[in-house]
């Protein structure tokens, strides 16, 4: 019998990031019904940084979340339709908008020790009848202990899985695999991992992880996401059929989704550049590559002396207004 993999597909909410947010409702239609025909199991839709995301901190989306959602619920026939969210950022009114949109499944994202501030959210989330699943940000930045304790904290407060997410694409495989085997060990829930490709090592973190007893994995259509992006969905099908699991994904199908459907809309590809793999290397979070670019062109300084720097002084996802300062800093420092 060969194990089967979860899939949860991330163009439309991770991809987000690698499009400033200006993914339009037809995007999101045409992307969501390429990938249902193909077979995908959940496909998540949001602003880059989830529900309530749209904002002057994090860039404005094309379309309301609202518009997003229903577009999709509106293209998919089989897929469950998911959403992100990060407490705070959204709250109790997003979810329920996005309830009623369709979503079935909700992804709680917290910081890898704040785990306590999901609790609200999952118990939301089971009470309008979703999928719950607690999604532990930035897990390089703390040892195994932790995220272990972190993950037993989701499934206290009714999370149907948890992640162990690489957001800074910062972990080399053995990482992966600890962490990985180790929450597996210590919970009943199903476990999952969402990699980056800032250090080239996407798929190979994603294969470790299923290797050390991971039952979902994330990947993105062409890479689709912040920094060098994610593990390539189209990729992971391929190379988990060799490997003998069962996605119940159609690979031309996907590969047709990736290449015919995805690519023409991405103006900016992701790939491993010496910014991206300076986000990896230094641990920052996926999504402050844009933003450094951005600061790195007004102030005249080197896009991965800001990210080092942010990597340096362990800043973590919500502190894109630090980039700022620091470019400044550097720049006077000249
Ligand atoms: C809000 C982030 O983009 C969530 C995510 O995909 C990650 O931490 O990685
Ligand atoms: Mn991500």
């Amino acid at each position: 019998m060969m194990k089967k993999i979860r899939l949860i597909d991330t163009t439309l909410r991770d991809g987000m990031h690698a499009v400033s947010h200006q993914f339009s409702t037809e995007d999101v239609s045409a992307v969501v019904k390429a990938l249902d025909d193909a077979g995908v199991d959940t496909i998540e839709v949001s602003h880059g940084d989830g529900l309530g995301g749209s904002s002057f901190q994090y860039g404005f989306s094309k379309a309301t979340e609202e518009a997003y959602l229903k577009a999709a619920a509106g293209a998919m026939t089989n897929a469950k339709l998911c959403v992100l969210l990060l407490p705070g950022i959204g709250t109790h009114k997003e979810l329920e908008m996005a309830a009623n949109a369709g979503a079935k499944v909700v992804r709680v994202a917290t910081h890898v020790t704040e785990a306590d501030i999901g609790e609200q959210h999952i118990k939301i989330a089971k009470s309008l009848g979703m999928e719950a699943i607690g999604f532990l940000m930035m897990s390089h930045m703390v040892d195994v202990d932790k995220i272990v304790e972190q993950a037993k904290l989701f499934e206290s407060y009714g999370a149907d899985a948890v992640y162990v997410t690489d957001s800074a694409g910062a972990m080399i495989p053995t990482q992966i695999t600890e962490r990985i085997a180790a929450v597996k060990k210590a919970v009943s829930i199903p476990v999952g991992h969402h990699a980056h490709d800032n250090m080239g090592l996407a798929i190979g973190n994603s294969i470790a992880a299923i290797q050390a007893g991971a039952d979902i994995v994330d990947g993105t259509c062409r890479g689709a996401g912040a920094g060098a992006g994610n593990a390539m969905t189209e990729v992971l099908v391929g190379v988990l059929d060799k490997m003998g699991y069962a996605t119940g994904i159609d690979l031309y199908k996907i590969m047709d989704a990736a290449d015919d459907i995805v690519m023409p809309r991405l103006h900016r590809p992701p790939m491993i550049t010496k910014e991206s793999l300076s986000i990896g290397y230094a641990g920052v979070y996926g999504s402050f590559l844009l933003h450094a670019l951005r600061a790195a062109d007004k102030f005249n300084v080197d896009a991965r002396d800001i990210l080092i720097e942010m990597g340096r002084r362990k800043t973590v996802g919500g502190q894109e207004d630090m980039i700022i300062d620091v470019a400044y800093e550097l720049a006077n420092r000249k």
